[in-house]
């Protein structure tokens, strides 16, 4: 791994603002990443992520404030072979195999991996003499993997990495992260994936309309959002009903048995009683990260973020 300053953060944002036009996407963030981290960006559809993550790997200019890497400018830290990113919609050029393709951008870089350990790390090495317009979106995400680690970056910086990726491939991918973030690497990564940030995130980042509305370990980030989960049999309940309940900030209703989210479950409990006196087999949990989301975005189930383009 490249050398780093070691009393420098791996990323520090300060006072980040970026407008398009009458859009204010990101509008005032203050961010600290210690380097050794694997921090989880969760935000719904907008909320700024992409040009947050931009701003980091200097792909586009901050309206105000500093993204710093290491201590460096973004175009510093890109060019030192610092930052590997794994974006979108990087694309692959056609005519080269993937070997080639990662031998590239190997080149590019002053103390790469060899690109056959790259391709292993990324699970890519079966792929290596495929023609990249061969390649399922799955594939093709896990050769843009091996591209994002050939430099050997001390950040990692990955853009929604499993969205084209079915289960399997998604448990490989994070195992392979797993197995390489054990090296110290820091990573920062954006998914709509719940589940991959309650698993694999040391700290996790909620965004919503340019701004970080939390920021802390999964277990603060829920305790954050208050919330309590309430599930019950409610016979001849509507949905419609539940969530008009007080404080309910999610509901899921299922063959009679709903699961609502709520922001004071006392409260909700005692008005759900009140107009369902039949309701039964109450259960209260602490809220997933699911609801935390819910609640701190201020969203229903109904406009949740699709989990995968
Ligand atoms: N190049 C651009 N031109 C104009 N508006 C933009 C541009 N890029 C982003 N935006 C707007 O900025 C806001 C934040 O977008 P951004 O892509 O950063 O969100 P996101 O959190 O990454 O969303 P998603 O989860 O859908 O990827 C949105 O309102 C988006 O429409």
């Amino acid at each position: 791994m490249s050398e780093t300053n070691p009393t420098a953060a791996a990323v520090a944002l300060s006072g980040l603002r970026k407008r398009y036009g009458a859009v204010t996407a990101v509008d005032g963030v203050d961010l600290e990443i210690r380097p050794g981290e694997v921090v989880a960006l969760l935000g719904p559809n907008g909320a700024g992520k992409s040009t947050t993550i931009d701003m980091i790997l200097g792909l586009s200019a901050p309206d105000a404030g500093t993204a710093r890497v290491f201590g460096r400018t973004p175009a510093e830290a890109v060019r030192e072979g610092r930052i590997g990113a794994m974006l979108q919609n990087g694309t692959l050029l056609d005519d080269l195999t993937v070997a080639e393709t990662v031998r590239l951008v190997a080149s590019l870089h002053r103390h790469p991996l060899p690109v056959e350990r790259a391709l292993q790390r990324a699970g890519a090495q079966d792929l290596a003499a495929r023609r990249a317009n061969r390649l399922s979106g799955g594939q093709a995400q896990r050769v843009r993997f091996a591209i994002a680690l050939v430099s050997d970056p001390a950040l990692l910086v990955l853009d929604e990495p499993t969205a084209a990726m079915d289960p399997a491939t998604r448990r490989d991918f994070w195992k392979a992260m797993y197995e390489d973030t054990a090296a110290g690497r820091t990573v920062l990564f954006a998914t709509h994936y719940l589940e991959e940030a309650e698993e694999y995130a040391d700290r996790v980042v909620l965004m919503t309309g340019g701004r970080i509305a939390a920021d802390g370990t999964v277990a603060e980030v829920r305790a954050a959002a208050g919330g309590r989960t309430i599930r019950a049999a409610v016979p001849g309940a509507a949905e419609a009903d539940l969530r008009a309940l007080p404080h309910v900030t999610g509901c899921d209703l299922r063959e009679g048995r709903a699961e609502l989210a709520s922001a004071d479950s006392d409260a909700t409990l005692r008005a759900l009683l009140a107009r369902f006196p039949a309701a039964r087999d109450i259960e209260i949990a602490a809220a997933g990260l699911e609801s935390a989301f819910l609640t701190l975005t201020d969203q229903t189930r109904d406009d949740e973020p699709e989990p995968a383009r």
